[in-house]
């Protein structure tokens, strides 16, 4: 399989805070989107900064497109695509001048595709970004992204602030991107009906350290809660057991396979999960 992406065992501390990324391991095939999930500060913008090199990590390894980056290395970077969060251009510049100085930046700059991106995404050439609202921001940052025709796009908290509506639109945009088997997608995300909607893999991280990588489907329709009464509970056999979490008057626990557990464990509710409810589980069960 090919990977656009895949880091191994990576480290990273900062001065001054107990923080630090722990070891730090996954692996993004190419032509498919990843949803990378976490509570504030669990890591993710951590994690980003070192793909993209505008953090040095303290060990391990980062593979982009198959190749290890390094500073000079400008055919990767044309490679990959970066939306954040906040502001990404100078106020000061319109949508044109930014696309004369991109076309300077990037040797595969496509100021037609730009255009087009412009154009069915209703933003204004003319207007100074400064004046654009959030949503148009994140919108312009999503076509310099595309038009450099990267092959890995990594977007941290890209659709967050923006409504249902336009974080519809954007999603649609990602996906016809995906749709090339060439291109992919690591997207760091709090709102994860977007990832249902898109991911084919999410990763869960905590405290620094990946907890969970999976396919989206496998935890969709795979994975499930057992809602234990309180005699119910001796019953699991711990091998079943993820996670597992006290509630007032049951015990919920997180199975990776509802259809085996529905058979061996007859009375038991098993409800279906949801990205949300898996992430707490993680995050505030047990391990056994
Ligand atoms: N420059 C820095 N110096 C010290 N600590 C830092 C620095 N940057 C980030 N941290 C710490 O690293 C931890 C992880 O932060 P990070 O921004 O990677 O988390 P995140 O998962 O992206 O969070 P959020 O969802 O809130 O954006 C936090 O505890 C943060 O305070």
């Amino acid at each position: 399989m090919n990977y656009a992406l895949k880091l191994n065992n990576v480290t990273k501390t900062y001065k001054g805070s107990d923080f630090s990324l722990n070891k730090v391991s996954f692996a993004l095939p190419s032509g498919s989107v990843m949803g990378f999930v976490g509570e504030n500060g669990a890591g993710k913008t951590t994690t980003i900064g070192c793909i993209l090199r505008t953090l040095f990590k303290d060990s391990g390894t980062i593979e982009i497109l198959g190749t290890e980056m390094t500073d000079d290395n400008v055919e990767i970077r044309e490679n990959i695509g970066v939306v954040y969060d906040g502001d990404n251009f100078p106020g000061y510049l319109s949508a044109e001048q930014l696309s004369n100085i991109m076309s300077g930046i990037f040797k595969h700059w496509d100021d037609t595709l730009f255009q087009n991106y412009i154009k069915s995404f209703r933003l204004s050439k003319k207007q100074k970004i400064k004046t654009y609202s959030k949503g148009m921001t994140m919108k312009l940052a999503l076509a310099v992204a595309l038009s450099h025709h990267p092959k890995l796009l990594i977007l941290d908290e890209a659709t967050s602030g923006l409504d249902p509506v336009m974080r519809d639109e954007i999603l649609d945009v990602l996906l016809e991107f995906v749709g090339d088997e060439e291109h992919s997608i690591l997207l760091s995300s709090h709102i994860t009906s977007d990832l249902e909607k898109i991911a084919d893999y999410i990763t869960f991280i905590h405290n620094g350290k990946i907890i969970l990588t999976e396919t989206k489907d496998n935890l969709i329709y795979n994975y499930g809660i057992l809602r234990c009464k309180e005699k119910q509970v001796e019953l699991i056999e711990p091998e079943d057991i993820i996670v597992y979490r006290k509630r007032d008057y049951q015990t919920d626990i997180l199975v990776s396979n509802m259809n085996i557990a529905e058979r061996k464990y007859p009375g038991v509710v098993i409800d279906h999960v949801t990205i949300d409810e898996i992430m707490l589980m993680l995050v505030k069960g047990n391990e056994i």
